[in-house]
């Protein structure tokens, strides 16, 4: 939003009214600062009383703060944030802004919905307002984020709490097709906000993007950020940056792998766990159950769970893009009485934008791959519930943190087949402590929708190949999954297959190749086997043919007959009744992805000398040498011949915060 134009008199008392303020604020961070290592004392009895603005001179520590206003922020920053109804720190920004504030690396963890957001998008715009940082000055702050909604939603923090200030900003995500309308503004965003993917492009393609200035980087849900998914792409980055510059890394499951962090070259950062100590990974205001669901029983529980949820805002993950479509249409088609949405990694940047916009102001279901699973804070979710077992616990995590937020209450439900109860077992593990409740559903309150959903298909045939898809690429996902202890598609039967495909609504059971069952069994002997079967009681057994891996990267598989179709039968475990978990005592105050991994294979990138802004004023400029170390400003003026004219240090280095990528990106 641009600063009211001011005279040019007023403009100037403005400047130095903010030198002044830039002065005091750099003593007070000096002088008040914390000690390296130390952790914020306990907030004392008088917090909260307001703070009384430190004597001229008087710099008092600041570690001890519980109020923003009580911490050297610029004012426009306190304003913003006062505006914004910030007032008191959660524990998460008490225990990070301090030592952030002046200067030092953060590796910060706290659990979801904790306010990990304001803990970096604080310390950037205070650091480049210090900096007297302006748009001749290039980029200045990147932060890192796993998915484009997220990068929408820190941008929309750092909009907020950066709006007095004059800074421009921006958003750079979206699909191949937006990043000719970006080359042209990026390199003029003093803060970048992207995944990644996007980022490696511009390095890549965009002539003289520059980023040799950059004072912080920030890693949101850092351990993703860092794990093999985007390794190449963090590694390009990190070759393309300066080495001495400020490091802010902040997740709900931060790594702690010392060979992840070296990467990222943190110097001495300080750890911030504020919630290492405490019972629960989760949110203390989360209620947290799990059901043993038969995999062909799943589409059944979840149309009971929803139609007994009718006025409860609901995220439901679900393993693949395929499943996601594919429910949210046969689920859109039955009618439960609750607006459906749903959201995918395939969907358009704006697309996903007015989804969980729309999602945020509605009661209604949301299904999603796991990429709305990390970071998005969506409103007042009631509940999260997993058709599909989360890969790991940290997605777990993850999943269940999109509810109960910020001290809000919220529940979350997981669905767990008999064959992957080794992750009951995991989340049960004292170490995970996850407080999880096993709860069984009641057979009679359990909706057999089967039948209904194979009417649909008979009516919607296109429906019918998606059905297929969405089987293929369940089992597919499961198939292709690391922890083997939980995820074993031998485990399941034939029959099963056949009673999952039959759940679906499917008249066959799509042919799955990298299941056979004997190795190398040919079609033929498949459908001479289905024959077989059905006289023999004993239950063939199920291989996994690692020899047809190469299907998995194939496209959609084609049909065929497997098996006989099978009537689901109610399982044994849905004797027991369910209890509230299907039956909520009161409306619900209860919500993934295949992580954007960017697909693109990063060409090396051939070692670019870092270039240097010479529009930067003189005395003001930071220059690194090859290694990424900075040379103080005057030394690096010293060594050039200092033919140039000496820019009026009074050159306003501020324009107005606005915002110029996203809108490029919501063109798209
Ligand atoms: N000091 C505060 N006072 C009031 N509300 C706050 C404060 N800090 C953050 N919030 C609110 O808490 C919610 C969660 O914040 P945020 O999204 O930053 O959590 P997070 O820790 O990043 O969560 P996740 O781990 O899921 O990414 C947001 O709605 C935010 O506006």
């Amino acid at each position: 939003m641009r600063r009211p134009q001011r005279r040019r008199g007023a403009a100037k008392q403005t400047r130095l009214e903010e030198a002044d303020e830039i002065r005091l604020l750099n003593e007070w961070i000096e002088a008040g600062k914390p000690l390296p290592g130390t952790k914020a004392p306990p907030p004392s009895k008088s917090a909260g009383a307001g703070p009384s603005p430190p004597a001229v001179g008087e710099h008092p520590g600041y570690s001890a703060c519980t109020l923003f206003d009580e911490l050297p922020l610029s004012q426009m920053t306190k304003d913003a944030l006062r505006k914004e109804g910030f007032t008191k720190m959660s524990e998460i920004q008490r225990a990070a802004l301090p030592h952030a504030l002046c200067g030092r690396d953060v590796l910060g963890a706290a659990k979801t919905g904790s306010g990990k957001t304001l803990a970096f998008v604080i310390p950037v715009i205070e650091k480049l307002y210090r900096e007297r940082w302006g748009p001749e000055d290039g980029v200045g702050c990147i932060i890192l984020c796993p998915t484009n909604d997220l990068a929408g939603q820190i941008y929309a923090v750092m909009n907020k709490v950066g709006k007095l200030h004059g800074f421009s900003a921006g958003v750079i995500v979206g699909k191949r097709k937006g990043i000719e309308m970006e080359k042209e503004r990026v390199n003029s965003l003093n803060i970048l906000v992207c995944t990644p993917g996007r980022l490696v492009q511009h390095f890549n393609e965009t002539p003289n993007f520059d980023c040799s200035q950059l004072q912080i980087l920030v890693l949101d849900e850092a351990d993703q950020i860092l794990d093999h998914g985007f390794k190449s792409q963090v590694d390009a980055i990190i070759s393309q940056i300066p080495k001495v510059r400020q490091t802010l890394l902040f997740s709900a499951t931060q790594t702690k792998s010392v060979k992840d962090l070296a990467r990222v070259s943190l110097r001495d950062p300080e750890y911030i766990s504020v919630h290492e100590e405490a019972k629960t990974a989760t949110p203390d205001t989360l209620e947290q159950y799990a059901m043993i669901v038969p995999l062909e029983q799943k589409l059944n529980m979840l149309w009971s769970f929803i139609k007994r949820h009718l006025n409860s805002k609901t995220i439901v993950f679900l393993s693949s893009v395929k499943q996601v479509k594919f429910v949210f249409e046969i689920f859109k088609k039955l009618r439960p009485g609750i607006p459906l949405k749903c959201m995918h990694g395939r969907m358009t940047h704006v697309v996903q934008q007015a989804i969980v916009a729309d999602f945020n102001e509605s009661t209604s279901v949301l299904f999603s791959t796991d990429i709305t699973s990390r970071g998005l804070d969506i409103q007042n979710v009631d509940w999260v519930v997993q058709v599909d077992c989360p890969e790991s616990i940290d997605n777990y995590i993850h999943r269940v943190g999109r509810t109960a937020r910020y001290n809000k209450k919220g529940k979350s439900l997981m669905f767990l087949c008999p064959e992957e109860e080794a992750m009951l077992e995991k989340l049960k593990a004292t170490e995970s402590k996850i407080p999880i409740h096993i709860r069984k559903p009641k057979a009679e309150q359990l909706e057999q929708i089967s039948q209904n959903i194979a009417s649909v298909l008979v009516k919607f045939p296109n429906l019918q190949q998606l059905g297929k898809r969405a089987f293929v690429t369940y089992l597919k996902s499961v198939y292709l999954q690391k922890d083997k202890k939980v995820f074993d598609l031998s485990r399941f039967s034939a029959e099963q297959f056949a009673a999952y495909a039959a759940s679906l609504g499917l008249p066959v059971t799509p042919t799955i190749r990298f299941i056979s069952h004997k190795k190398n069994v040919s079609k033929k002997d498949m459908v001479d086997l289905d024959k077989k079967k059905m006289t023999s009681s004993s239950k063939p057994e199920v291989i996994i043919n690692p020899q047809v891996n190469s299907d998995l990267n194939k496209g959609e598989e084609d049909d065929d007959i497997l098996y006989p179709k099978k009537k689901p039968t109610a399982d044994a475990n849905m004797d027991d009744g369910l209890d509230d978990v299907l039956c909520p005592k009161e409306p619900g105050t209860d919500t993934n992805t295949e992580p954007e991994k960017v697909i693109e294979l990063v060409k090396p990138l051939k070692k670019k000398k870092l270039k240097i802004n010479v529009h930067r004023p003189v005395g003001t400029r930071v220059k690194y040498d090859d290694e990424g170390n900075a040379i103080p400003p005057l030394a690096s003026v010293a060594e050039e011949v200092a033919s140039e004219p000496i820019v009026h240090k009074d050159k306003s280095l501020f324009c107005p915060f606005f915002y110029v990528a996203y809108s490029l990106a919501s063109m798209m």
